[in-house]
């Protein structure tokens, strides 16, 4: 007999272009990850607020970081970085595990860190300009205050690795297609966590043909077969797909031609309209967050949420015909989890599919919503940070590198 091995306690990032949320797991001798503390900064660039939260939901922190908020993510994850360190466990931070969203060609695991590994996903920066970044930054600052401490890069895009070649090829010519300039899908942590928990959840459904809404301030949507990726709404960027908070999903590229001849619009400029100012907050002139359109009067506000619910319903119907049918519908993320008229309003456009919500069980928001008889749609909350923390705690096993 081995005797057992030591707790480890393991740091995820997930750093988003305006919130870093972050949680601490430990690993006990029989292979767990239990969750000690989690939070978040949101607000960055405006009004960064810090929140953490212990294993049982209490809070243990709760503070304005507006003064030492300059828009800058590197000093702000140093605060955070103190914090955090100063409330550890007694338990060895054995490695850091970060989301980061985009791959590229050459990354379809996790990985540990090095120093030509930041060299390649800051050459992935034009990919994904809202994210990469911000996740690169945070490996940085990490591997400053940490000289040794092993980081794992989780990737978004590495789930979807598994999509037959139809589902990932735009229709370009061949040379560019193998240069890279084909789709390659995102919010993959997220859809491989609902894709793992499915046996439990609903081991009825989980081996058959499931699209996933995952919606949230970043929206994408998954077809899931076998708990496979076998087609996703995100392509190139995370700007494909769904209208979302601030981008705006797919779009005609003959508009982006318009824009630039006849508006004279530089690539800059386009990449911050297409990014920052489109999306809920461009069609409602008011906001990008959900909550607040909801509660709006405003008739721009609900035609940004009834455009919204169209699109997300009609890609639901595409991502069906791409696996020649649905058996199941999961929502996940902050709208998915959260917004029940939401659920509500993408459900009603799909009626035609078998699709009939239980009011008083979407009001509830837990596990299955609809009615007996219907296709089965479930409210399922999804944990990237769990699923950063199990790749980079099999990794350190694996690699014995810590
Ligand atoms: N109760 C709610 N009703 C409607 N929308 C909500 C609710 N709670 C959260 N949201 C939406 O969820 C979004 C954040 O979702 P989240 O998945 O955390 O996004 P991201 O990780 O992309 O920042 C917010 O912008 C807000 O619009
Ligand atoms: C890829 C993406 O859109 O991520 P998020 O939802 O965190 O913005
Ligand atoms: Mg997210």
């Amino acid at each position: 007999m081995f005797p057992p091995s030591p707790k480890q306690a393991f740091l995820v990032l997930n750093s988003g272009s305006s919130s870093i949320k972050f949680s601490v797991f430990e690993k006990t001798s029989d292979d767990v990850l239990t969750m000690i503390l989690t939070g978040q900064l949101t607000g960055i660039g405006t009004d960064a607020q810090f929140s953490v939260k212990g294993a049982k939901g209490e809070t243990l922190a709760k503070e304005s970081w507006a003064e030492r908020d300059t828009g800058a993510i590197a000093p702000l994850l140093q605060s955070l970085i103190v914090w955090i360190t100063d409330r550890l466990p007694d338990t060895p931070l054995a490695a850091a595990g970060h989301r980061v969203v985009h791959g590229g060609r050459r990354f379809v695991h996790p990985v540990q860190v090095t120093p030509q590994v930041i060299l390649d996903l800051e050459s992935l920066i034009p990919l994904a300009p809202l994210h990469q970044p911000q996740n690169v930054s945070a490996i940085r600052v990490l591997a400053e205050t940490f000289h040794d401490l092993p980081q794992i890069a989780c990737f978004d895009t590495a789930f979807h690795h598994s999509q037959p070649r139809r589902a990932r090829s735009y229709a370009l010519p061949r040379e560019l297609t193998d240069r890279g300039l084909h789709r390659y899908g995102f919010h993959g942590l997220s859809y491989e966590y609902i894709a793992r928990h499915m046996p439990s959840i609903a081991p009825e459904i989980a081996e058959g043909r499931i699209v996933v809404a995952h919606l949230g301030n970043g929206s994408s949507l998954c077809a899931l077969h076998r708990g496979e990726s076998v087609d996703t709404t995100m392509g190139f960027s995370a700007l494909e797909g769904v209208p979302m908070g601030t981008r705006s999903g797919s779009i005609d590229p003959g508009v982006l031609i318009y824009l630039i001849r006849e508006l004279g619009m530089g690539a800059d400029e386009l990449e911050h309209l297409l990014y920052q100012r489109s999306g809920l907050l461009g069609v409602s002139g008011l906001s990008n967050d959900m909550r607040v359109l909801l509660e709006s009067d405003s008739p721009d506000a609900a035609e940004a949420v009834d455009l919204f619910c169209f699109r997300v319903a009609k890609e639901i119907a595409a991502l069906a015909a791409s696996m020649g049918g649905i058996d199941a519908l999961v929502f996940t993320a902050g709208i998915g989890e959260h917004s029940e008229p939401v659920r509500a309003r993408i459900c009603e456009r799909l009626a035609w599919l078998g699709i009939t919500l239980d009011a008083t069980a979407n009001a509830r928001a837990d596990g299955l919503i609809s009615q007996p008889g219907s296709l089965p749609v479930l409210v399922v909350p999804t944990n990237e940070e769990y699923m950063i923390a199990r790749h980079t705690a099999d990794l350190v096993a694996l690699k014995n590198v810590a």
